[in-house]
This record gives structure tokens, C-alpha cells and sequence, in this order.
């Protein structure tokens, strides 16, 4: 089994359990768990998995067979047991038309940890499943308050902390999606203008599966104004993915990613950071920095890596990505 370093505030397992309790974890190391993808089939050709390469650029084809492909289709077995139970649940209580529930993945992390890649793969894996092919992803970036509502509220150096959401309408959204609605939406944000779009909606109809990706998706409920807890957003998931790697590489993956899209994204005219295109290479570097050190490296300390013990699934990387270990709850 791998050694696990500790992180500032968290268990010396970094599982959420402390000296002398059992993990609710078991651990498997890379090898184990690529083990398991030579007895796993495929659901995709070829052609279909060198395809899904492309929707992330950077990703190993390797790391896609031995560490992606075992995990679709673990999630498969969750997706057709959750199904079986709530027929049989809603025979039992005698309910005629039992509506439509699909089954609800969170995919949580920090800034520049690799979300928004595990998202897509699992996406397009999860849907060669025969078994539910209509897989939606949604960001929960759209829900975040628009540039001029955070301004007023004092939040634009606070962009991705909890109170930077519309953390009701988020909820809303989920609950909507777990009972069943036919057709729900979701507001949708630009990287580009680094605001929310107005009047720009994400329309999901009839999912088998939605995965909701974002930094927060993990948080626990508020506790109210008259002292209960409400409902947090993953009290309506029914699988986690927490996607973990040591912060020093996050923050490298950060200002390299920041660096690329200094090559590109930033020299459209329409970018907010278009100033940062004229940057020298390490004044870009010093501005990546500033961020990530301000901004996201203090929301994962202080609000995204506190929420790792409560996945289902762990997926720790290593400094060149590729999965070092899996922790999968078993508690
Ligand atoms: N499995 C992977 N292999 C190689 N590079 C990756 C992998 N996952 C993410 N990356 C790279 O790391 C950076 C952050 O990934 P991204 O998915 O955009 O993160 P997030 O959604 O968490 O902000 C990107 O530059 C991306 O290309
Ligand atoms: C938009 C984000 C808050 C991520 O949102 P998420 O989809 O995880 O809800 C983040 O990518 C971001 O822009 N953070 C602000 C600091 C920065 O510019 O990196």
C-alpha cells in the first residue's frame, strides 16, 4: 500500500480518520488498480478511446485504460445497482409510474487539479455503458454570482470560495434533477469574459446520468439562522469523485496552464486577461503566482481540501498526473 502524506488540516491518514480508528478507505495502489482494467472490457473501440484523447489534449492513452476505464466501470455497477434498488423501492411502496431519478456523480478538487478532464472522460466513457448512454456534464462555474453582483459584495478576489455562489439556485438544480424533472437548466460561464453568460442556459433532458463538476461540490450544508442544518449539494449525489494531488504540483499545473493560455485564450480581444498577453514570461509567472497564492491556493486550504474525506472515491495524482492511488470508500 502507498504511504499517504499528511495535509494541513487533515487526519495523519489525510482520510478523514484519526490514530486508532479504522479508514473508511481502501486503498489501492496504481499496479492494483490497473489490474483491474485488464479484466474489465472495453465498451469503447480503438478508434472511439484515441477519439476521447482528444478531448484532453494532455491525457495519457494508458492512463485512460488503466485508471479511467476500471473507474467507469465501477461507477456502472453503482449506476445499475441504484437503479434496481429504486424500482424495486417504489414497487414496494406501491407507486405506479416511478419518476425518472439518474444517478448524480459530484467530481470535486481544486482549481487546475484536472476536473474538468476526469469529467469529460468519465462523460464519454460512461455513455459507451450500454446501460445509460445519455450521460450530461454540468460546471458548477454558472452558478457563481455575476461579476457585478460579486463586486458588490465585495467578493471579486474570492471568486470559487463558497459565498461566491448562488449556493441556493445550485442546490435547486440538483434537487430538480433527483426528482425527476423532465427538463432543467443551468446558467453557464465564460473562461474567456470571466463572468457568467447572461441568458446563456445548459438544457439537460432526460439524463441517465449527471455529473456536477466544481470546487465545491463537497461542501456540507449551512447550518441556518435557527441553528438545523439544512441540505447540502452531495446529499443528492450518489457517487463522489474528490480528485487529490500535493498542492506544490497544483499550483505548477496552475501557472503552466496559466502560461499556455497566455499563448492563446488571452490574445482574443475578447478576454478579460487580455493584459496578460503582454506580459513578459515572468511577469506571466509572477501574475499566475499572485493568483494562485491569493485566491486558489487559500480556497484549497481553507474550503476544498477539508471536503476530501467525504468522497466516495479518491483519485490521487502524481506530479506528471498519472493516478498513483485510488481510495475508494468502503464504510
Ligand atoms: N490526466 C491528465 N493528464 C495530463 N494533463 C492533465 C490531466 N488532467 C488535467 N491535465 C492538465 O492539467 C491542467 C488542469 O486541468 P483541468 O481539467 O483544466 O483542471 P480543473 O478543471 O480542475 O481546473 C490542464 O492544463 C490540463 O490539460
Ligand atoms: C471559475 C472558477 C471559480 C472555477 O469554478 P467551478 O467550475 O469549480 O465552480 C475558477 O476557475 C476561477 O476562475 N477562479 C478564480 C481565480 C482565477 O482566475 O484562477
Amino acid at each position: 500500500m502507498t504511504s499517504t502524506e499528511a495535509q494541513p488540516g487533515e487526519s495523519s491518514h489525510g482520510d478523514g480518520s484519526h490514530e486508532g480508528e479504522a479508514s473508511p478507505y481502501l486503498e489501492l495502489s496504481r499496479e492494483a488498480w490497473a489490474q483491474l482494467a485488464s479484466e474489465t472490457v472495453s465498451p469503447l473501440s480503438a478508434e472511439e478511446l484515441e477519439r476521447l484523447r482528444g478531448l484532453a489534449d494532455q491525457i495519457d492513452l494508458t492512463e485512460v485504460e488503466q485508471v479511467y476505464l476500471p473507474l467507469s466501470r465501477l461507477l456502472s455497477l453503482y449506476v445499475s445497482a441504484a437503479g434496481k434498488l429504486h424500482r424495486e423501492q417504489e414497487a414496494f411502496l406501491h407507486r405506479r409510474t416511478p419518476p425518472r431519478t439518474p444517478f448524480v456523480i459530484g467530481v470535486a478538487g481544486s482549481v487546475a487539479v484536472g476536473k474538468s478532464t476526469t469529467a469529460r472522460v468519465l462523460q464519454q466513457m460512461l455513455a459507451h455503458w450500454p446501460e445509460h448512454p445519455n450521460v450530461a456534464l454540468v460546471t458548477t462555474d454558472g452558478f457563481l454570482y455575476p461579476n457585478d453582483e460579486l463586486q458588490r459584495r465585495g467578493l471579486m478576489e474570492r471568486k470559487g470560495f463558497p459565498e461566491s455562489y448562488d449556493r441556493r439556485a445550485l442546490l435547486k438544480f440538483v434537487v430538480d434533477i433527483k426528482s425527476g424533472k423532465e427538463e432543467v437548466a443551468a446558467p453557464t460561464y465564460s473562461h474567456l469574459v470571466y463572468d457568467v453568460v447572461p441568458d446563456e442556459k445548459v438544457v439537460i433532458r432526460h439524463p441517465d446520468i449527471v455529473i456536477v463538476e466544481g470546487l465545491n461540490v463537497l461542501q456540507p450544508a449551512r447550518v441556518r439562522d435557527d441553528g438545523r442544518a439544512g441540505l447540502g449539494l452531495s446529499d443528492f449525489f450518489d457517487f463522489s469523485v474528490y480528485v487529490d494531488a500535493g498542492t506544490a504540483h497544483i499550483r505548477r499545473w496552475y501557472v503552466e496552464r496559466f502560461l499556455r493560455l497566455r499563448e492563446t485564450a488571452f490574445r482574443d480581444p475578447d478576454s478579460y486577461f487580455r493584459k496578460y498577453a503582454k506580459l513578459d514570461l515572468d511577469e506571466a509567472i509572477a501574475e499566475a503566482e499572485r493568483i494562485w497564492d491569493t485566491i486558489n491556493g487559500p480556497n484549497l486550504q481553507q474550503n476544498v481540501l477539508p471536503t476530501r474525506s467525504r468522497a466516495t472515491l479518491v483519485l490521487r495524482k502524481d506530479r506528471d498526473h498519472s493516478v498513483r492511488y485510488v481510495r475508494l470508500r468502503k464504510l
